[in-house]
């Protein structure tokens, strides 16, 4: 039977007090390098848990505070695992550009590891040749401007459907739940740049598939904490990767066969083109698995950020009706009111630029960036930081610093970023949505471009309001940890047609 994480950890906690007081001595060695360097701050690990018990349910927010009083390079133990905990700008630029090198790994997870090879794709992928020989050809091939611009049109006919939908819903006066709908409508904008006809292949419910992936993914998993726990497969982990990895298989290479017989220009149709092509000098070959691996990575990483990022916005959107007000007044002075919102609109939408850089500062999907692991030991302003090490980087407890943000650092004030040159490229380590360095998301332009197009057209297009006399600051804010960050309760909507 499989049980609960939260059950194991009682029980592991239980006996962890008994050994810790066993091991007393041993434990006080959190993060010592055996003479190499100081132990980096942090707050004292039980064994065999280590501090695990102090994460809770919204790990960022925990380690946020934990952060404010052992500072912004901060131990931690996962289990066994030795963690640093990065928490400010200056720290940030330390691991993620002085010394990226170093740290631009990521850990092998059992789940990815079971499930699509996690050593194929690129997301997950260890630093190494196979990694950066797949970046690059997916830098050159599926991530470039023009691959991008040239799914534009599907971008337009997609909103406009869902626009016209609203708009029903609309003068019906409905409700919607628009966290589900922007959720369908980014689903299928993805989906059809990366497979291409999704129709095609509405059987195999790619959306169920992708959420059982992240759902596993997300999952605090004993197993990677705590080697040797693994075999056991207490939380029934093992089997349910196994089950995934088949249905997984089928409907890739399903698509893959078609892709193979009918030429395509999706991004699946991009990376066949390299089938069976040496990648580099050390004999990696773009095989089958890796275009399953990469083709995987990418729907993960296109579904869930682009649609959480914007319900949050729309919903800060309606608790500040001030901002909501100004973001139509520019885009009615720019675009007018006789036409939707274009792609080649976004660069001249000055306020919609600093509210999506607002929303990201309040609410990145990835708290956490992507984990890191480092690959080598290394001393760091004198902390000794020992190989294979997990970095998380928290940009949730960045963006609420009021050292960097002023003491209104809590409020959504999109007016903080005029005259300010910080932008979403990982080079200002305030705002590093898309993480920074060697790991930085490649999918950023075309993430940004979404997000933004569809957020302009709500606003341009509708009024919103809360329904049944809901108050905006009665709106339930809170948040839901796993893969991404998104709300933890649908946003419920009632839209008027304002064009
Ligand atoms: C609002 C939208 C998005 C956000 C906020 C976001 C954020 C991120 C972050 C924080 C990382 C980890 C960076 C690091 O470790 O430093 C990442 C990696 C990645 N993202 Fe995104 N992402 C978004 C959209 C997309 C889209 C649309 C795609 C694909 C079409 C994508 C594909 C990827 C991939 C493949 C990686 C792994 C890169 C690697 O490890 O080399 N992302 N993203």
């Amino acid at each position: 039977m499989a049980l609960s994480a939260a059950t194991l950890l009682t029980a592991l906690a239980v006996l962890c007090t008994f050994f810790y007081i066993l091991f007393y001595i041993s434990s006080s060695k959190n993060g010592k390098g055996k003479g190499k360097g100081k132990a980096i701050p942090g707050p004292r690990p039980l064994p065999i848990i280590g501090n695990l018990h102090m994460l809770g349910m919204l790990p960022h927010q925990s380690l946020y505070h934990l952060a404010k009083k052992y500072g912004p390079m901060m131990s931690i133990r996962l289990g066994v695992v030795p963690t640093v905990v990065v928490s400010s700008p200056q720290a940030a630029e330390i691991f993620l550009k002085t010394h990226d090198a170093v740290f631009a790994s990521r850990p092998r997870l059992q789940v990815l590891e079971l499930i699509y090879n996690g050593k194929r794709g690129i997301a997950f992928t260890e630093l190494g040749s196979y990694w950066r020989s797949v970046r690059k050809i997916c830098n050159m091939t599926i991530f470039t401007a023009s691959k991008i611009e040239s799914f534009a049109s599907t971008r337009k006919e997609l909103l406009a459907h869902f626009i016209e939908s609203l708009k029903e819903a609309a003068s019906a006066k409905e409700v919607v739940n628009i966290s589900k709908k922007i959720g369908a409508l980014n689903e299928e904008m993805s989906l059809r740049m990366v497979l291409g006809n999704v129709k095609k292949y509405q059987g195999f419910n790619f959306k169920e598939l992708i959420d059982e992936f992240t759902n596993m993914a997300g999952v605090f998993n004993l197993a990677d904490a705590v080697p040797f726990l693994g075999a056991f497969d207490l939380q029934g982990l093992k089997a349910r990767s196994k089950k995934l990895e088949e249905k997984l298989d089928k409907a890739l290479e399903t698509i893959i066969d078609d892709h193979e017989q009918h030429k395509q220009d999706d991004f699946v149709g991009t990376l066949l083109k390299e089938l069976n092509q040496p990648m580099n000098n050390n004999g990696d070959i773009m095989d089958r698995n890796s275009i399953k691996a990469i083709t995987l990575d990418i729907m993960v990483g296109a579904l869930d950020t682009s649609a959480a990022t914007l319900e949050w916005a729309l919903s800060e959107l309606l608790r500040h009706p001030r901002v909501m007000l100004k973001l139509q007044q520019e885009l009615e002075s720019i675009v007018g009111n006789k036409r939707m919102v274009e792609e080649n609109d976004l660069p001249k939408l000055e306020y919609l630029d600093m509210v999506v850089k607002e929303i990201f500062r309040l609410h990145p999907v990835a708290p956490f960036l992507i984990p890191r692991e480092s690959v080598e030991d290394i001393i760091i302003d004198d902390f000794y930081i020992p190989k294979q090490s997990r970095v998380l980087v928290n940009i949730w407890a960045m963006g609420r610093d009021t050292n960097i943000w002023s003491n209104n650092a809590e409020e959504f004030f999109p007016e903080r970023f005029i005259d300010s040159n910080i932008d979403l490229h990982g080079h200002d380590f305030e705002l590093i949505p898309f993480g920074a360095g060697r790991r930085l998301c490649p999918g950023k332009k075309l993430g940004l471009i979404v997000v933004k197009l569809i957020l302009a057209q709500l606003v341009h297009c509708f009024n919103w309001e809360l329904p049944s006399g809901m108050s905006p600051n009665e709106l339930d804010m809170s948040e839901n940890f796993g893969v991404s960050l998104p709300r933890k309760i649908n946003l419920c909507v009632k839209p008027t047609y304002r064009m």
